[in-house]
C-alpha cells in the first residue's frame, strides 16, 4: 500500500496557484522530504492531505483513504506536527499529551512519550506557557506521536530547535521509521532533509520540480564533485593522464595540486589508478561533493535562497562546510 497518493492536486487562491497539478506517491515506511523555499506550497499541500483545505481540483489518498470523503478514517491513523503549533499556556506538558490521547482514544503512557521527545519529568509538570520555543516543538512532536500513528506528517519539524535538538529530532524520525511509520517531512532546511530522508520532492512555486534521492538529484543536475589531489611532484605532467579518465570533465594543475571535475562517481577511483600507473605519487586526496545549497538553488532558480532572507538558505550558507561531504585520504 502507498502511504500517500496525490493526483493532479491543485489549489488556487484567487489568481495565485499555491499548488499546481501535483502528482506524487509516498511509499509505505518511507521517510519522504518535502522540500521547497518559503511560499512554495508545502503547507498548503499538507493542509489538503489533512482535509483542512479543499483542493480546487485533483485528489489524494492517505493510507488508502480519500482525503475528502474518508477524512474520519485518516485522522486517527496520522500524527501531525503542524507549523506554528499553539500551546495551551496554562496546561502542563503532561496534560497536553493526555489531551491528545483522549482525543485519539489512545492509551499511551504520557511519561514515555515525553521522554521520547526529550522533555524531563520536571518539564512535564510545568505549564507549557513557560516552555522555550524548542520545548514547545518537542511537546508538539510528542502530541503527534500519541496513538502510534502509521503516518507522521511533520511541517518544519526542526523549527525552533538548537543543533542538539535537531539531532535528537532526526534520531526520533529515524526511530519512528524503524517502527514502520511513514514520515512525510516538510522543510526548507536542506541539511535536515538530507540527514533523514530516503527521497525528496522539491516544490517550487507550487510545482513539483524534482523527486528523487539526494544522490539521484545530484547526478541529475550533473553537479558532480571536485577532486583535489596533492602529488609528490609537479602536477603539470599528470594533467593529461587525469584528463583521459572517463567521467572527468576538466583538470587544472597548479604546483603540486591537481583539481579534477568529476561527473561520474566511478572516475574517482579511475583517476587514482591512472596516476598510480603513470608513476605519480599521491600525497593527499580530497573530494567535495556538490553542496546541497547549490543543488537547491539549481532546482528552484535561487528562489528563497538569498542569504539572510530568513529561509533555510541562510542556515545553509552559514553551514556550507557542513553541507559538503568531504572525504580525505592521506597517503
Ligand atoms: N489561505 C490563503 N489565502 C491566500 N493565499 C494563501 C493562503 N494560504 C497560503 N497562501 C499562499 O499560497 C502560497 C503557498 O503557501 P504555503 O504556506 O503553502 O507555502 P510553504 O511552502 O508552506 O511556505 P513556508 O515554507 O513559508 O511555510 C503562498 O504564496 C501563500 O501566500
Amino acid at each position: 500500500m502507498t502511504a500517500i497518493e496525490i493526483s493532479g492536486l491543485t489549489k488556487e487562491y484567487g489568481d495565485l496557484t499555491a499548488v499546481d497539478d501535483l502528482t506524487l506517491t509516498v511509499d509505505d515506511g518511507e521517510i519522504f522530504g518535502f522540500l521547497g523555499p518559503n511560499g512554495a506550497g508545502k503547507s498548503t499541500t499538507i493542509n489538503m492531505l489533512l482535509d483542512f483545505t479543499r483542493p480546487t481540483t485533483g485528489s489524494a489518498t492517505v493510507l488508502g483513504y480519500d482525503t475528502q470523503t474518508e477524512a474520519d478514517e485518516i485522522s486517527p491513523r496520522v500524527g501531525v506536527l503542524p507549523e506554528g503549533f499553539d500551546i495551551y499556556p496554562r496546561l502542563s506538558g503532561r496534560r497536553h499529551i493526555e489531551f491528545a490521547s483522549e482525543t485519539k482514544a489512545a492509551e499511551d503512557d504520557p511519561d514515555a512519550i515525553l521522554e521520547r521527545v526529550g522533555l524531563s519529568a520536571e518539564d512535564a509538570e510545568r505549564p507549557a506557557g513557560d516552555y522555550s520555543k524548542g520545548m514547545r516543538q518537542r511537546l508538539a512532536t510528542g502530541m503527534a506521536l500519541v496513538g502510534d500513528p502509521d503516518l507522521l506528517i511533520m511541517d518544519e519539524p526542526s523549527s525552533g530547535l538548537d543543533p542538539h535538538g535537531i539531532r535528537e529530532m532526526q534520531e526520533l524520525v529515524r526511530s519512528e521509521a524503524e517502527r514502520g511509520t511513514t514520515v512525510f517531512f516538510s522543510s526548507h532546511i536542506l541539511e535536515h532533509v538530507e540527514a533523514v530522508c530516503d527521497r525528496v520532492g522539491v516544490l517550487n512555486e507550487g510545482e513539483l520540480v524534482a523527486v528523487d534521492t539526494i544522490d539521484g538529484l545530484r547526478e541529475e543536475i550533473g553537479g558532480g564533485a571536485t577532486m583535489t589531489l596533492t602529488l609528490a611532484d609537479a602536477a603539470n605532467g599528470a594533467r593529461e593522464v587525469a584528463g583521459a579518465v572517463p567521467g572527468i570533465t576538466d583538470v587544472t594543475a597548479s604546483g603540486r595540486t591537481l583539481e579534477c571535475t568529476i561527473t561520474d562517481p566511478a572516475a574517482k577511483a579511475g583517476v587514482v589508478t591512472a596516476l598510480d600507473n603513470a608513476g605519480a605519487t599521491i600525497r593527499d586526496l580530497r573530494i567535495e561533493e556538490v553542496s546541497l545549497e547549490s543543488l537547491f538553488t539549481a532546482l528552484t532558480n535561487g528562489d528563497g535562497s538569498e542569504p539572510g532572507d530568513g529561509t533555510g538558505a541562510q542556515s545553509g550558507t552559514a553551514d556550507e562546510a557542513a553541507l559538503e561531504t568531504e572525504t580525505e585520504v592521506p597517503r
